[in-house]
């Protein structure tokens, strides 16, 4: 696992977005060709979406040839709603730049069989022939997707009832009120984003620092579910500095030590 340890948050921002930048460049897609890429929401990728968005408008990336699979959705939340991540996706990234909307992935959380519309995520992931670079987030309680703490690491798509973690990180989304954030979403499965053939996990502020120490310096356990990718082959942590409160001074010297190595991974 690779650890980039960045200053600030607008740093992880222009570093992941030229990550994906470089990738799908590098990837030359084209008809028949697709890059297929995994995307979160929540508040810590927005950097990232926006500076992606001015790569595009620079016309230094296109989407045409990309397919998307997103991480999660609310359960029961009119697509429509504000705060539904079709509504997010649409509204923070894929109308501004050039997608094709067949080529979006959303889990349909108003889906009237919500257990076949995520047997169907999963064909549809493998009919796209398995995602290239999913991207993630993590919540403070070491979640990915809603992978709540106790979810098997060996978890499909499904449908997950939230932690009060959880809830209450997502209350600020929903007027403060912690009655009105939906109490259960569709998810990509822990296994769902081990298949990608490679992670890219996005990890800022504070309130995430004892969750990153729990990813990387200790066990893998189900407890923090985010600690299974220490079993991938190509997992990429990107955090700021408030997000290694946590960790060894150790492990903090020895990633930063590696920040050449780093900066190489995004150049052209
Ligand atoms: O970036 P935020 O707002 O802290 O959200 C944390 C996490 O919550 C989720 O959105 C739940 O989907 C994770 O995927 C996400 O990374």
């Amino acid at each position: 696992m690779r650890l980039i340890i960045l200053d600030e948050v607008s740093n992880v921002a222009e570093w992941s977005a030229r990550y994906v930048l470089k990738k799908i460049n590098d990837f030359k897609p084209g008809p028949g060709k697709y890059f297929v890429l995994g995307l979160p929401t929540g508040g810590t990728p927005l950097g990232m979406y926006k500076k992606l968005i001015e790569f595009h408008k620079q016309g230094k990336v296109s989407f045409k040839y990309v397919k998307t699979f997103n991480m999660d959705e609310y359960v029961a939340l009119p697509r429509d709603h504000p705060e539904s991540y079709h509504y997010y996706m649409w509204h923070n990234f894929f109308s501004h730049i050039d997608i094709s909307p067949e080529n979006v992935h959303i889990l349909d959380g108003n889906a009237p069989d919500l257990h076949a519309e995520c047997v169907r995520y999963e064909e549809d992931i493998k009919a796209a022939g398995g995602i290239h670079l999913f991207v993630g987030g993590i919540g403070p309680d070491g979640h990915i997707a809603f992978n709540e703490p106790g979810s098997s690491l060996a978890s499909r798509t499904r449908l997950k009832t939230l932690a009060q973690e959880t809830l209450e990180a997502n209350a600020r989304f929903f007027d403060n009120d912690i009655r009105k954030v939906p109490k259960e979403a569709l998810t990509v499965g822990v296994q769902t984003v081990m298949e990608a053939q490679e992670v890219m996990i996005l990890v800022t502020g504070s309130h995430k620092a004892l969750a990153l120490s729990k990813a990387i310096e200790e066990g893998v356990n189900h407890m923090w579910t985010v600690s299974a990718f220490q079993m991938h082959p190509c997992t990429i942590m990107i955090c700021d500095e408030d997000a290694t409160q946590e960790l060894r001074v150790k492990t903090v010297k020895y990633f930063k030590a590696l920040s050449s190595v780093h900066q190489k991974m995004i150049q052209d």
